[in-house]
C-alpha cells in the first residue's frame, strides 16, 4: 500500500508520523515544523539576545547534538546574532563518556563550533569511576548531577559565555516533575518545566545542583524526545546513544519507564505533565531566591557557607581519608581550572577515529539511531 500523503504539503509521501498527534508528514515538512517549533520556544521564552555567547552543554547524546545543530540553523535563518560554543564535561566514565566525547569532537568539525572540554578530575580530583568505587552505585547520580552543574558553569565562565544551553527536552521535564512529586517537592514543581532558569538556584530538569552563575536555557523543553530522534535521523546527525554505565537503578529510570508506558495510552501525556507543572505557579509555595555568596572551601558561588560540591567532596574524603593527600579535596579555584582547561587536546588525541556507539552497518540495538 502506498504511504499516505504528507498532511502539511499534501504532495509528498509521508515519511513519518508526528509522535504526539499521529499526523503523517514528509521529511522536509517534518524538519521545517520541528525547527519552527524550537524557534517558537526560543522567541516566546526570550531565550537569547543579540551578542549572547552561548555555551552548549554537549554530551554527544541525541538531545545536545540536535540542540547544537538546530541552534546553528536557526541562528543563521533568524539572525539571532549569538555565538555558539560547544562545552563538554568529561565525568571520567570509561567506556561511556570517553566514547561519547568522540562524537562531540566530530560535531566540532561538522557544525563549525569550537569545542572545549573540562573534566571532573581536573576540577575535583575525582573521576566518576573513582567516585563509584568509593560510594557504590546507590547515590552516585547525586555526585554526578551536582558536579556537572557546577562544572558546566565554571567551564562556561572560563569561555566568557553569557548563557549555558542544555538539551533537556519535554520528556526530561515530565520525568523531573514526577520525581519532584515523589519527593513532595512542591516548591520546585512550577519551575522545573521552565525553558529558562536564572542564577538563583532554580533546579531544572535533570539538575541536582544548587546555584548557577549563568542563566540556563533549554530550547528543546517543549520538544518530544521522539521528535528529536526523528530529526536527528532525517538529518543524519551523528550522536552517541548508550545509557550511562551507572544509570541503571537510578530513580529517574523508573519514572522514565512510567512516562513511556502512560504515553502509549495517551500520546499527549508528556506535555500534559509539563503543563500541569506550569499551572502549579498558582499553588506552589513562593520561595525567595537564596542569597549568593562564596563557598568558604573552594571560593566558588554558593548559597550556603559551603557549596554542595564541597559537601560531597568532604563525604568522599570521609570514605577514603588517605586519598586527600593524593588528590584535590576541594574544587580548584577558577584560575587553577583555567590552567587545566586545555584538556580538550587530550580528548582530541583520543578521538582519532570518531565513531558512534553502534558503529553502524547493521541494525542498531540502541534506541533508534542514525546508523540504524
Ligand atoms: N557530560 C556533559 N557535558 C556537557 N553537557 C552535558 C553533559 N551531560 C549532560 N549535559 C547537558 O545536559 C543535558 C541533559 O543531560 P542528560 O543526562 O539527559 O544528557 P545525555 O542523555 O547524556 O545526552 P543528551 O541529553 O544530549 O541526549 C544534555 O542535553 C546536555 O546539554
Amino acid at each position: 500500500m502506498a504511504p499516505p500523503l504528507c498532511s502539511a504539503c499534501a504532495s509528498a509521501p509521508a515519511a513519518a508520523l508526528r509522535p504526539a498527534t499521529r499526523t503523517p508528514v514528509c521529511r522536509a515538512c517534518f524538519i521545517a515544523q520541528f525547527e519552527e517549533e524550537v524557534h517558537a520556544t526560543i522567541v516566546s521564552a526570550s531565550l537569547f539576545a543579540p551578542g549572547d555567547r552561548v555555551a552548549i552543554g554537549a554530551s554527544g547524546g541525541k538531545d545536545s547534538t540536535v540542540l547544537a545543530y538546530v541552534l546553528g540553523e536557526l541562528n543563521k535563518r533568524h539572525n539571532y546574532g549569538i555565538e555558539l560554543l560547544l562545552l563538554s564535561i568529561d565525568e571520567g566514565i570509561a567506556g561511556y563518556r570517553d566514547d561519547s566525547l568522540m562524537t562531540v569532537v566530530q560535531n566540532e568539525t561538522d557544525y563549525n563550533m569550537p569545542l572545549s572540554v573540562v573534566s571532573y578530575k581536573q576540577l575535583y580530583g575525582w573521576s566518576m569511576d573513582e567516585i563509584v568505587k568509593a560510594v557504590g552505585l546507590r547515590n552516585n547520580c547525586t555526585f554526578c548531577g551536582v558536579f556537572r552543574r557546577q562544572a558546566l558553569d565554571r567551564g562556561a565562565e572560563l569561555l566568557g559565555a553569557t548563557k549555558v544551553a542544555t538539551g533537556h527536552n519535554a520528556d526530561d521535564a515530565a520525568e523531573t516533575v514526577l520525581l519532584n512529586v515523589t519527593r513532595g517537592d512542591t516548591a520546585r514543581l512550577a519551575r522545573c518545566a521552565s525553558a529558562s532558569t536564572g542564577l538563583s538556584g532554580d533546579r531544572a530538569a535533570g539538575d541536582e545542583g544548587e546555584v548557577s552563575s549563568l542563566p540556563r536555557v533549554k530550547p528543546l523543553m517543549r520538544t518530544y524526545e521522539k521528535d528529536i530522534v526523528l530529526y536527528a535521523r532525517f538529518n543524519r546527525l551523528k550522536y552517541f546513544s548508550t545509557e550511562c554505565t551507572y544509570a541503571p537503578g537510578a530513580a529517574r529510570g523508573h519514572v522514565r519507564d512510567f512516562v513511556k508506558n502512560i504515553e502509549r495510552l495517551r500520546g499527549d501525556a508528556v506535555m500534559s505533565v509539563v503543563g500541569s507543572a506550569e499551572d502549579m505557579h498558582v499553588v506552589a509555595p513562593k520561595t525567595t531566591a537564596p542569597k549568593l555568596g562564596k563557598c568558604r572551601v573552594c571560593g566558588y558561588l554558593a548559597s550556603r557557607p559551603v557549596c554542595k560540591a564541597c559537601d560531597l567532596l568532604r563525604e568522599l574524603d570521609r570514605k577514603l581519608p588517605g586519598r586527600r593527600a593524593e588528590s584535590a579535596s576541594a574544587p580548584l579555584n577558577n584560575s587553577e581550572a583555567a590552567a587545566a582547561f586545555d584538556a580538550r587536546k587530550l580528548v582530541v588525541e583520543r578521538a582519532g577515529n570518531a565513531s558512534t556507539a553502534c558503529g553502524g552497518g547493521g541494525v542498531c540495538t540502541n534506541e533508534v539511531c542514525n546508523k540504524a
